[in-house]
């Protein structure tokens, strides 16, 4: 027998000695795209192993700055298109003025004078952007074909509203190859180190191209829509560009990145249960994806369903003739259904709720979108009972024998806990 092979087996041995003694509870985490599961996963880590998340700080850094610098990329870029195709098109006779031309033929020559400026200033981040990409995410070099399409998210103005898709897909293990740690090769903590600088240097000019009313202005012309989580990191630029930028809770809690199939996270204890483990699973919830969860239902304790309930007037990303959150009811009836989930404790998370209150606030109407909430109040709780009930009536339809429900209404991006 080869030593390593020796080893293996005593690491085996090992897992296997700890695994008696150490209590463990295995836990699904399930629902659309998007709905807030690695988010939720996140607020776990942190209430529950508050000393292995904060070590992660490092990592989430890359993260945080590949999300600020494709937002930057895709502005110049989109601004970029849009000047060169409505100078196309009005040449051509077809109309479609872009805002930069307008903007520029307004007598706001100083403004598109400030894009070129800047554009050319900003250039060095889409070599920043092509390495962290390399670095983390799975599928091809980033660039404008990656994250050109565009879905259609609003179906109350489906015409007007895009927002572009920057998703950034990870791939396993990016946590050791974003930090700088010992395991790092010595190039790539030069490069890692190289571009937090170039990143530190375009402080000034990610501030100036955000601030912009131009690009302001050209973004509304386009109904360019980008998410919260791009605008979150572009409206924090100062701080989150700095060489000794450390992220905080806050904005690791807002770092975006798509799961990949089905990932497994091992929580081990810090704080109430310490000693115990939990063992979560964390899937890619888009449509095309969900078979591949039903092999992680065998034995599990717990099942957490997270329902972004603010999707009332949005078409599903991945299918826009499908509204998001008759996605998210569909997929709920086909999980209480699912026979190998008899014996699971339920968990349902009613999350984004403060972008429900935003919604409502802003004079959105529920019962516009949902039929059968007629001449009910067009508020946040109402609507978080209206869902409560429906879905604990799915729940109790589909359970002969009696298993437990919990219902909790969540926003997955607020931090409870101190720093
Ligand atoms: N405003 C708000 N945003 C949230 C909330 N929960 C999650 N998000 C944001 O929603 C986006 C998607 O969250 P994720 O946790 O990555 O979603 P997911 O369910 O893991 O998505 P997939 O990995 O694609 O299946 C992120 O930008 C989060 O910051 C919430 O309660 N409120
Ligand atoms: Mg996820």
């Amino acid at each position: 027998m080869e030593p390593s092979d020796e080893i293996d087996r005593l690491i085996e041995l090992e897992r296997q000695e700890l695994k008696k003694h150490r209590p463990q509870a295995k836990l699904l985490l399930l629902g659309q795209s998007e709905a807030g599961k690695s988010t939720l996963l996140k607020n776990f880590q942190l209430h529950f192993a508050p000393k292995a998340f904060h070590a992660e700080a490092e990592a989430w850094r890359a993260v945080i700055h590949l999300n600020l610098v494709r937002a930057v990329n895709y502005i110049l870029e989109s601004l970029n298109t849009s000047t060169q195709t409505s100078g196309q098109s009005s040449g051509s006779g077809t109309g479609g003025a872009s805002s930069m031309s307008t903007v520029s033929s307004g007598g706001r020559h100083g403004s598109t004078d400030t894009l070129r400026h800047l554009r050319m200033r900003l250039s060095p981040l889409r070599q920043v952007e092509l390495i962290l990409h390399r670095r983390l995410c799975v599928d091809g070099p980033s660039g404008s074909s990656s994250r050109g399409t565009r879905a259609q998210r609003s179906s109350s103005s489906a015409s007007s509203s895009r927002q572009p898709d920057l998703t950034v897909r990870v791939r396993s293990g990016w946590k050791a190859l974003a930090r700088i740690g010992r395991q790092t090769s010595l190039t790539g903590q030069d490069e890692l180190q190289d571009m937090r600088q170039i990143i530190d240097a375009c402080r000034d000019d990610i501030i100036a191209l955000w601030a912009d009313d131009a690009v302001q202005a050209g973004l509304r012309k386009h109904n360019i829509d980008l998410e919260d989580h791009y605008i979150y990191f572009l409206n924090n630029a100062s701080r989150v560009t700095s060489m000794r930028y450390v992220p905080p809770t806050e904005d690791i809690l807002r770092a975006r990145l798509q799961t990949i199939g089905v990932e497994e996270h091992r929580l081990a204890l810090e704080t109430g249960d310490s000693g115990s483990e939990w063992v979560f699973y964390d899937v890619e919830g888009c449509r095309g994806q969900r078979t591949a969860w039903a092999p992680f239902f065998d034995d599990v304790n717990a099942m957490i369903f997270l329902c972004p309930v603010s999707n009332f007037d949005v078409p599903l990303k991945e299918d826009p003739s499908i509204n998001s959150l008759l996605d998210s009811v569909s997929l709920w009836n086909t999980l209480c259904e699912n026979k190998l989930l008899a014996d699971a404790t339920f968990i349902l998370f009613l999350n984004k709720m403060d972008l429900l209150h935003r919604k409502l606030k802003s004079g959105i109407k529920f019962s516009d979108h949902v039929s059968l909430y007629k001449d009910e109040p067009n508020d946040a709780e109402s609507i978080a009972l209206y869902f409560k009930r429906k879905l604990s009536a799915v729940h109790k339809h589909y359970s002969p024998k009696p298993r437990a429900l919990h219902i909790h209404k969540t926003c997955a991006i607020v931090c409870h806990c101190p720093e």
